[in-house]
């Protein structure tokens, strides 16, 4: 098969399992991001797959090759990580250049490798110019560049985009998922940021305590979140308990969500619902009723915080959507039953 193929890879360092018999299939051409909390494993799994660290069981293949015990030189990966590692006295030509000149690639070869690359990074013109003289997010597309001199396989990042500020880090998602269609080449980064994720991935691997929790599109992982660490992982989502009433229907905080029911064998479990999703009304009749406790106009959106018997529900809304509701009045709280997703607790 064409592109990334892991099995059971795992890795020990000493009593700590920092990577947990971890299957992955990466089709040719994805983008692919490792997501998750600090800790979880993502730059453990990204140094195996780079060569970087010695898996303790497990095997990795690329385009049906077993490159589990293959030197990292010979893998054919391009990498950027954090920290850039670009060389700080040379230009940005020479830097590209580099691993041309180790691989022996003529000066005219050299050349126009360079103008190709810094075409397909939008900085045409910069051969001559010191790296040192560059901006933050220059820079990033230099290592970028460079990372890709040698047309790899495989490119690897690790948290790449994370010492630019929030708005370049933004733009910078947007060039570097560009780049990658246009070149169509297998990429995964490792990042703890779900906006990230959400932007550049084609699937979205989201890890907790060294395993897999879920494996999908961004908007899957968003939409049908696998289990409660995912649901609150992802984005933001109100997480409520349920319990099947005599008639199987789910209840929560006392209150019956409308419409939905619990599966036979299932008398508990969880309800993530997204706070665009729960509507709020001055009806105060209904069934789910509460205090608001805080309102964060944030201009475009809007949040309301509601105390609900205890339990504080986010709801979020835009202007045009409705008019803000303040703080110390009472709302009725309407979970639509279609956006809720049910969790096995
Ligand atoms: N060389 C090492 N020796 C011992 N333990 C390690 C080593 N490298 C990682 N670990 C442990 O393995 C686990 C996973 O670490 P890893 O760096 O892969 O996580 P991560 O998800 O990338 O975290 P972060 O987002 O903070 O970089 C952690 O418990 C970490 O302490």
């Amino acid at each position: 098969m064409s592109g990334l193929k892991l099995d059971k890879l795992s890795k020990q360092f000493g009593k700590v399992t920092a990577v947990d018999e971890v299957d992955l299939d990466v089709p040719h051409g994805t983008f692919v991001c490792l997501l998750g909390p600090s800790g979880c494993g993502k730059t453990t799994l990204l140094r195996m797959i780079a060569g970087l660290e010695e898996p303790t069981i497990g095997t990795i293949r690329l385009d049906g090759e077993d490159l589990t015990r293959v030197p990292t030189h010979k893998r054919n990966l391009g990498m950027v990580f954090q920290s850039l590692a670009l060389f700080p006295h040379l230009t940005v030509g020479q830097n590209i250049a580099y691993p041309l000149r180790i691989r022996g690639t003529g000066k005219q070869g050299q050349k126009k490798r360079i103008e190709e690359l810094l075409a397909s990074i939008h900085l045409d013109g910069y051969a001559d110019r010191s790296v040192s003289k560059l901006s933050g997010g220059q820079r990033q597309r230099v290592a970028i560049a460079r990372a890709l001199a040698l047309s790899p396989s495989l490119f690897l990042l690790d948290e790449p985009l994370s010492a630019l500020d929030a708005k370049l880090r933004e733009a910078m998602q947007v060039e570097l998922r560009q780049l990658q269609r246009k070149l169509g080449i297998t990429t995964i980064v490792v990042t703890h940021d779900q906006r990230e994720a959400m932007t550049m991935a084609d699937l979205v691997v989201v890890m907790g305590d060294g395993r897999i929790r879920q494996i999908a599109s961004p908007l899957e992982i968003y939409r049908k979140p696998a289990d409660a660490f995912v649901a609150d992982f992802i984005g933001s989502t109100n997480l409520l308990q349920i319990e099947a009433d005599g008639d199987k229907r789910a209840i929560a905080l006392g209150h019956a969500i409308s419409g939905l029911s619990l599966p036979d064998g299932m008398p508990k479990g969880l309800v993530s619902i997204r706070p665009e999703d729960v509507r709020l009304t001055r009806d105060t009749d209904g069934a789910m009723s509460g205090k608001v406790t805080f309102v964060r106009d944030l201009g475009g959106t809007i949040e309301t915080f509601i105390d609900v018997s205890g339990t504080t529900i986010v709801a979020v809304s835009t202007p045009r959507e409705r008019g803000s509701f303040e703080a110390g009045g009472n709302v009725g709280v309407v979970l639509p039953s279609e956006c809720c997703v049910m969790l096995k607790q």
